[in-house]
């Protein structure tokens, strides 16, 4: 049984979850960052694992644009589906929903918001301005959950 995760992100938070996750996974599992490298062949893996990332309610285009262009290769494989956002609760499930083809969301295995992680360092300085007006002075993050990602490949290895 062959296993990869495709991500895209930003800044770094999906990449880290993606890496959680293989952790949990098991070795053999690879991992694509889509925004990099060119698009992998399917063909080879039996479980497929798309996440991105949130922003302005919506996933990174290259992980939009992948997942319509091979939903009909992905409905024959196993798939699981989690995006890294800050939003909590129906918006959140709202946000993951509308990440991947409704057709794929249906089929997937396990589909989970992680939480997310902010590196300021990192940022735009539009970026920053946004994230100001929209956290407030309220600047927590809910942190990536461990407990999330552990239920998620959990779910994945039980069928
Ligand atoms: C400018 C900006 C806009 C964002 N917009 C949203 C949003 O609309 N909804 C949401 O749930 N999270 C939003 N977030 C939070 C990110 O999704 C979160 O920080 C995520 O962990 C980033 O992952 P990445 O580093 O892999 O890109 C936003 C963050 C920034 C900096």
């Amino acid at each position: 049984m062959k296993t990869i995760i495709i991500y895209t992100s930003k800044y770094g938070c999906t990449e880290k979850a993606a890496y959680l996750l293989k952790n949990q996974l098991g070795d053999e599992t690879e991992v694509v960052n889509l925004m990099h490298a060119k698009e992998p062949t399917l063909e080879r893996y039996d479980t497929v694992i798309l996440g991105g990332s949130i922003y302005f309610g919506k996933i990174q285009k290259q992980m939009m644009d992948f997942a319509s262009k091979y939903q009909n290769e992905l409905a024959k494989k196993r798939v699981g589906l989690f995006i890294c956002a800050g939003a909590k609760g129906e918006q959140a499930i709202l946000e993951l929903k509308s990440s991947f083809p409704e057709k794929l969301y249906n089929q997937s295995i396990t589909k989970e918001v992680f939480g997310d992680e902010i590196y300021e360092e990192k940022m735009t300085a539009l970026d920053r301005v946004v994230l100001r007006v929209v956290k407030g002075k309220n600047k927590s993050v809910n942190g990536l959950s461990k407990e999330t990602i552990e239920r998620f490949a959990l779910a994945l290895k039980k069928r």
